[in-house]
Parts: structure tokens; sequence; C-alpha cells
């Protein structure tokens, strides 16, 4: 399965503490990222990870055309709802193409965990078949 790992920047501390603490569900995957999340994980943890644009600057959009596309399979995006962001429209439109497209997506730990627990246990196998088909 392909993960996409994105994290504000108040949220990139626990996001590099989810990471740690599924390293081996999420070794087994291809991890990417945006741009500063994703140089953190790499740096923190030493998994690959793909890089995409930092959120900013488009990262958020890459990882959008890839759900369009139907090459994501989960979205795991540790949101600041506190923050405000100067690129909020590409956060909204991530959502909601994660929405069109029925793609597993976490925006707090609580969620992750679930999903990354639902992954071990096959319950997004169905991804697989989707692949197939497109
Ligand atoms: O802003 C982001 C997501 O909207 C995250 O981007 P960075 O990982 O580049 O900080």
């Amino acid at each position: 399965m392909r993960i996409a790992l994105i994290a504000h920047d108040r949220k990139k501390d626990d996001l590099i503490q989810f990471v740690t603490a599924y390293m081996s569900i999420l070794s087994e995957h291809d991890l990417c990222a945006t741009g500063t999340t994703g140089k953190r994980i790499i740096d923190e943890t030493s998994l690959p990870v793909f890089l995409f644009q930092s959120g900013p600057l488009g990262g958020d959009q890459q990882i959008g055309a890839m759900v369009a596309k139907n090459e994501m399979d989960m979205v795991i995006f540790f949101r600041d709802p506190l923050t405000a962001q100067p690129h909020e429209p590409d956060v909204t439109a991530l959502i909601r193409l994660c929405d069109v497209y029925q793609i597993p997506l976490a925006t707090n730990m609580g969620t992750a965990e679930v999903l990354l627990k639902g992954l071990q246990e096959g319950f997004i196998n169905w991804r697989l078949l989707e692949e197939r088909r497109s």
C-alpha cells in the first residue's frame, strides 16, 4: 500500500512519535510525505520516504493528484486545527478528494492508530482490488 504522511508544523512532533511507534507496520509499505514532514521522518526514523513538495508549495496538491489517479491508498494527515494555514484551500481540497475517492484518511493520532491496526488486520485489502480494476 502507498501511504501519505503529512503534518502541520505544530503536529510534526506527534507524527514523528506516531511513526516511531508504528514503524514495524509502516516499514512494510511505500511511504511518501510532504517535504518538511518527510525530511524529519527520514532524519529521525531512517525509514525510506518519497518526498513531495512542501505543503505550502504544492505538496498537498501533489498528493491529491495521486488520490485522484487511484495511486494513494491511505492518507495520515495530522492537521493543526488551531493555526491558520496560508494554503488552507489545498488542505481542504486534499481532504475533499479523499472523500470523493473513498480513501482512508486520518486527521488525528487516535484515528491514525485505528487505521494502521486495520491495515495490519487486512481491513484495507479492498484497495488492492481497486488498484487491479483501474
Ligand atoms: O503544510 C503541510 C500540509 O498542509 C505540510 O507540509 P510540510 O510537510 O512541507 O511542512
